[in-house]
């Protein structure tokens, strides 16, 4: 059998997806989410697990430094990566939303700038409604950009709506559900199928 190197992102869904993997047989008995370890083993050491930021398991999957990859639908709609997608594993579901502080910001016939963590999705949307926008890449606490005059409007995840309510802003247009998912680099989906096969299904069976 092949060794799969898998790339899992940090952040909030790394400890279920660690979960998940374990219920599925696969043992990384020494992960420690607060390690500085970057690389682990899985116990019966056929799976190689690469602990990346979010955004960036798509290219390692894409340009095939990993075999395949476990992210947010999020990321993996930003990268743009030609990578297959396989499973959705139900885990970290939220959306993404256009938020604002009133329906009437979108009706400005002039240029409206969105600001977002995902400013490809964000551009991708509007075109796709017939606009075009100004983004302003944000790193993080997006939410602030309406309210300080920086954008008209926001893209961004919203799970229990709390951030959003907090802050005076309401959901604007809906556009899409997000879970984390599988995905699979193409060459390796040819070269190493019976591994890359086995592991989707012992997944897949754990899901069910
Ligand atoms: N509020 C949320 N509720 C549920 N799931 C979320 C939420 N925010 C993000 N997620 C999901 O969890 C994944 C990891 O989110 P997290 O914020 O930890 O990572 P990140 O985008 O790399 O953030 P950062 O760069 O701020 O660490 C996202 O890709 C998304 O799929
Ligand atoms: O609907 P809610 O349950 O309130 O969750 C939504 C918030 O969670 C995410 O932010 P995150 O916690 O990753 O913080 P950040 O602003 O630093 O990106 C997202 O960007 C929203 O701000």
């Amino acid at each position: 059998m092949d060794t799969i190197t898998l790339a899992l992102a940090k952040g909030r869904t790394a400890e279920s997806t660690i979960q998940l993997l374990t219920n599925a047989g696969i043992q990384f008995t020494d992960f420690h989410e607060k390690s500085r370890k970057l690389v682990f083993y899985s116990d019966d050491q056929r799976i190689k697990l690469i602990f990346v930021k979010a955004l960036d398991v798509p290219t390692y999957v894409e340009k095939g430094a990993a075999d395949v990859g476990i992210v947010g639908k999020d990321n993996i709609l930003e990268a743009q990566a030609d990578v297959y997608e396989m499973l959705d594993l139900k885990l970290g579901k939220c959306q993404f939303v256009v938020a604002g502080k009133s329906e009437q910001v979108l009706n400005n016939t002039q240029k409206l700038t969105i600001a977002s963590k995902f400013p490809t999705v964000a551009k991708k949307h509007f075109q796709q409604n017939g606009r075009s926008v100004e983004t302003v890449k944000l790193n993080g606490s997006v939410e602030l950009a309406p309210l300080i005059g920086l954008a008209d409007a926001i893209v961004d995840i919203v799970e229990t709506g709390n951030t959003l309510k907090e802050n005076g802003l309401f959901i604007l247009e809906e556009i899409e559900d997000i879970s984390t998912r599988l995905i699979v680099n193409k060459a390796s989906f040819a070269t190493k199928s019976t591994s890359i096969h086995q592991f989707i299904n012992t997944l897949k069976s754990t899901l069910e």
